[in-house]
């Protein structure tokens, strides 16, 4: 039948016939990768029948299913390997066999040597531009350091934008101690989600709160010199940590100072010992090497996998909200029950981290906020463990208690409503604003 005007053959209604959730065969030879795009609004499961199978260095269990929602990864085959998948709406999918893995594995293995062979493990600091592969190559080396051997390597994430155990708009340091969760955008759960399917991690986290580095570089470089000190704390204390050593993950450099100043300070505080360049050529790994401390340092590049996908805005946000809604609710393995809880405005304290952005004169890193609906409505908030009446400086130097979400400011009642994690009374200590707003 000919077309309508204005009608194509897309717009003919679907297959009624065909059983969108009939789970679908595939077979991938070792050394392959099927590369998967999940849309937001979508759900992908897989389950392994035979062979070796990874996620990001990450071993998936066999005939165990595993949920994905709005997430892009590939289905590494170690060995040859046939798995099933199900979604409805999946249209983004490939294999390849064109992967950096044996890069990546050159990487491991040097690591390794390194563990072996001194107290003080390896130091690595992981760089590049935006969507280079910097952070799947951070969780492929911590999920191998820990496939063999007893390591607890600790995963420092320095990019505010990226959620790795905790919400966006923080600096955080974990131990990896167990398997990651390859279904979850924020790599699992931490201890506030209470009993987890597998073993939670324990982060040290720093706020930063903003969303961009550029609106307050030196907020950002005292933030990262925090989190060196918690972690020279605990590397100091603990001997596995110490031996595994500390994998770092890094903004794009773009979002960095040209002259490297901020990456020469992350280097000196956490001492790092060797440099891995994620970029497509040489260039830039030539340019650290004449402005990085080389003397103390090794610099190796390695080459992004075209599996790699530049990721917008939108999508990273959508990350960002799924890690807030995850922290409060927990994920569909996960349920957590978090508690409302009512308070006058004048029983809270909240300060903001001085941006660009905002006009002021004062010298100070955080400003007072004054309590109403355009300022906190919808806000996800860090709670201090400084307390209420503390100053800007003690409060700017307090580490977090923990997170909490302004579900509704009522300016005439002066009432606001406080989502917490855990049930209790708002703790009477002071709270930071970040730049994360979440609405139901
Ligand atoms: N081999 C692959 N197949 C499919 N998707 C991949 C592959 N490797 C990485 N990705 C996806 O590509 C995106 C960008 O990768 P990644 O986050 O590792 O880069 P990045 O350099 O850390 O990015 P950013 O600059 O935003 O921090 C991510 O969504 C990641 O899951």
């Amino acid at each position: 039948m000919a077309s309508l005007p204005g009608l194509n053959d897309s717009l003919h209604p679907a297959d009624l016939g065909v059983d969108l959730n009939e789970p679908k065969h595939v077979s991938i030879t070792a050394g392959s990768e099927w590369r998967v795009d999940v849309p937001q609004e979508s759900k992908l499961t897989i389950k392994v029948h035979s062979g070796v199978a990874e996620i990001f260095g990450t071993e998936l269990a066999s005939d165990v299913p595993y949920v994905f929602q709005g997430t892009k990864f590939a289905v590494y085959a170690v060995e040859d390997a046939e798995f099933e998948w199900t979604s409805p709406e999946l249209t983004s999918h490939s294999i390849s066999s064109d992967t950096n893995m044996k890069f990546i594995y050159n990487v491991h293995f040097a690591l390794e040597k390194l563990r072996v062979s001194s107290f003080e493990g390896p130091r690595v600091l992981i760089v590049g531009e935006s969507c280079t592969g910097k952070t799947s190559l951070a969780k492929t080396l911590c999920a191998y350091a820990i496939k063999f051997k007893a390591h607890q390597p600790m995963m420092v994430n320095l990019n505010p934008q990226e959620c790795i155990y905790s919400p966006p708009g923080c600096l955080t340091a974990t131990p990896i101690s167990d398997v990651i969760d390859v279904s979850s955008s924020t790599w699992g759960q931490s201890m506030t989600s209470g009993a987890t399917k597998l073993h939670n991690k324990q982060p040290i986290v720093k706020s930063f709160g903003l969303e961009q580095i550029s609106e307050n570089k030196e907020r950002y470089v005292s933030t990262f010199q925090q989190l060196a000190n918690a972690v020279r704390g605990r590397v100091q204390n603990d001997s596995t940590v110490r031996r595994s050593g500390l994998i770092i993950d890094t903004p794009p450099l773009g979002q960095l100072s040209d002259d490297f100043s901020e990456l020469k300070e992350i280097i000196y505080q956490f001492k790092v010992n060797a440099v891995v360049v994620c970029a497509k050529d040489d260039t830039l790994a030539l340019k650290l090497n004449e402005h990085l401390p080389v003397e103390t340092l090794a610099i190796v590049r390695l080459p992004t996998s075209s599996g790699v996908v530049q990721t917008d805005d939108v999508y990273k946000r959508a990350l960002q909200r799924n890690a807030i809604r995850e922290y409060f609710y927990g994920d569909f393995n996960t349920v957590l029950s978090p508690y409302t809880i009512g308070v006058d405005s004048d029983m809270i304290t909240v300060w903001q981290p001085k941006s660009v952005l905002v006009q002021s004169d004062s010298q100070d890193d955080l400003l007072p906020v004054e309590i109403n609906a355009s300022n906190l409505q919808h806000a996800l908030v860090a709670i201090s463990y400084a307390s209420r009446r503390s100053s800007s400086e003690e409060v700017s130097a307090s580490p977090i208690l923990g997170f909490a979400l302004i579900m509704d400011v009522n300016d005439t009642k002066r009432k606001l409503r406080v989502l917490l994690p855990v049930p209790g009374l708002l703790p009477d200590k002071a709270m930071i604003l970040t730049a994360y707003r979440y609405l139901e």
